[in-house]
């Protein structure tokens, strides 16, 4: 019913009319260094506020010194949420606990859902018309703990709200073309569900590769669990973070680059949908294609 659907998600307006303004949430933690970074070259920031609750000063300065335009300020402890986020454009939030072996994305729910409902709260007081993008896990409920905490404020607006599953293209492009060969960059395949073991489910038919029933079983189950193996090489010092960085900071980019006026940028992404919600699946990851029309509306294609 979903398959390789488009929302075209339409902003109703910019936060502000200054250069834009970004704000990374965990931006000391293994994917947001890396993550702030990225987003410290690309031209399209013009300020980057940097929080968390540990070690932001350090990488603030040490960023600061890079000579791009976007403006670097680092942010520490509680007590500055609400003034590194004020009226920021894009939010990205990658804080929170990462997985170690043997743990499912489900096992960090506890943790991360008070961490993601406590930015979003402070969202919903300085920054009530950023674009939201959540990186931190299970994505599946931390985007609709937050929407929910948007709902409360009666403020929700679902072309706000985005999971970040970036990650999941980015690798399916990879395991695809190293057994098939091909450029990984021109190399696209669709990943529609969401973002955790069988809920990912990329959409191989729709390449136009030829398969063998073999290839795409193990091709299916390899971008199911790409985050495993990355968790298990890694030995318990967490999951995916420079993968991630560069994921998080190409779907920032094509926002950034909507939100600028660019017509027909696609990314995928876990969101809150109308038509899924007739169907009883509110929340589901498709392609969106970022723009300015207003309203929410899906184009399907057959
Ligand atoms: N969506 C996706 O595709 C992916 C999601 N992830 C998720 O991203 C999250 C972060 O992963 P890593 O960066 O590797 O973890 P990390 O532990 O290296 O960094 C997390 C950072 O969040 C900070 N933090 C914790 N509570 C906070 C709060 N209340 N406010 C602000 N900052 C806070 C920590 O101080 C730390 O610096 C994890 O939940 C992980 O599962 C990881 C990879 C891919
Ligand atoms: O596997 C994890 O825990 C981190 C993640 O979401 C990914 O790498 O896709």
């Amino acid at each position: 019913m979903f398959a390789n659907r488009v929302i075209i998600r339409g902003f109703a307006s910019s936060a502000s009319s200054l250069a834009p303004k970004v704000a990374v949430v965990g931006a000391a933690g293994g994917i947001g260094q890396p993550l702030s970074l990225l987003l410290k070259l690309n031209p399209h920031v013009g300020r980057l506020a940097l929080y968390d609750l540990v070690n932001t000063p350090g990488v603030g300065a040490d960023l600061s010194h890079i000579n791009t335009q976007a403006v670097v300020k680092g942010y520490k402890g509680a007590d500055q949420l609400e003034v590194a986020l004020k009226d920021a454009d894009i939010i990205v939030v990658p804080a929170g606990v990462p997985r170690k072996p043997g743990m499912t994305r489900d096992d960090l729910f506890k943790i991360n859902a008070g961490i993601v409902k406590g930015i979003a709260e402070a969202a919903v007081k300085v920054a009530p018309k950023a674009h939201i993008l959540v990186i931190s896990n299970p994505v599946n409920s931390t985007v609709p703990i937050v929407a929910e905490v948007f709902k409360k404020a009666k403020i929700f607006d679902p072309r706000r709200i985005y999971g970040v599953t970036t990650l999941d293209v980015v690798r399916a492009s990879t395991f695809v073309t190293t057994i098939k060969g091909g450029n990984p960059t021109k190399t696209p395949v669709h990943v529609i569900g969401g973002h955790s073991g069988v809920t990912i489910i990329p959409l191989l038919s729709q390449t136009g590769i030829n398969f063998t029933k073999e290839e795409v079983d193990a091709l299916t189950h390899r971008i199911q669990f790409g985050g495993d193996e990355v968790v298990e090489a890694k030995g318990g010092l967490g999951s995916a973070t420079l993968s991630m960085a560069h994921a998080g900071a190409r779907f920032t980019d094509s926002l950034l680059r909507a939100l600028a006026g660019a017509e027909g940028i696609v990314e995928p992404s876990y969101v809150y949908s109308e038509v899924g919600a007739k169907h009883g699946v509110e929340y589901f990851a498709t392609n969106v294609e970022l723009g300015y029309s207003i309203g929410v509306s899906l184009r399907v294609c057959t």
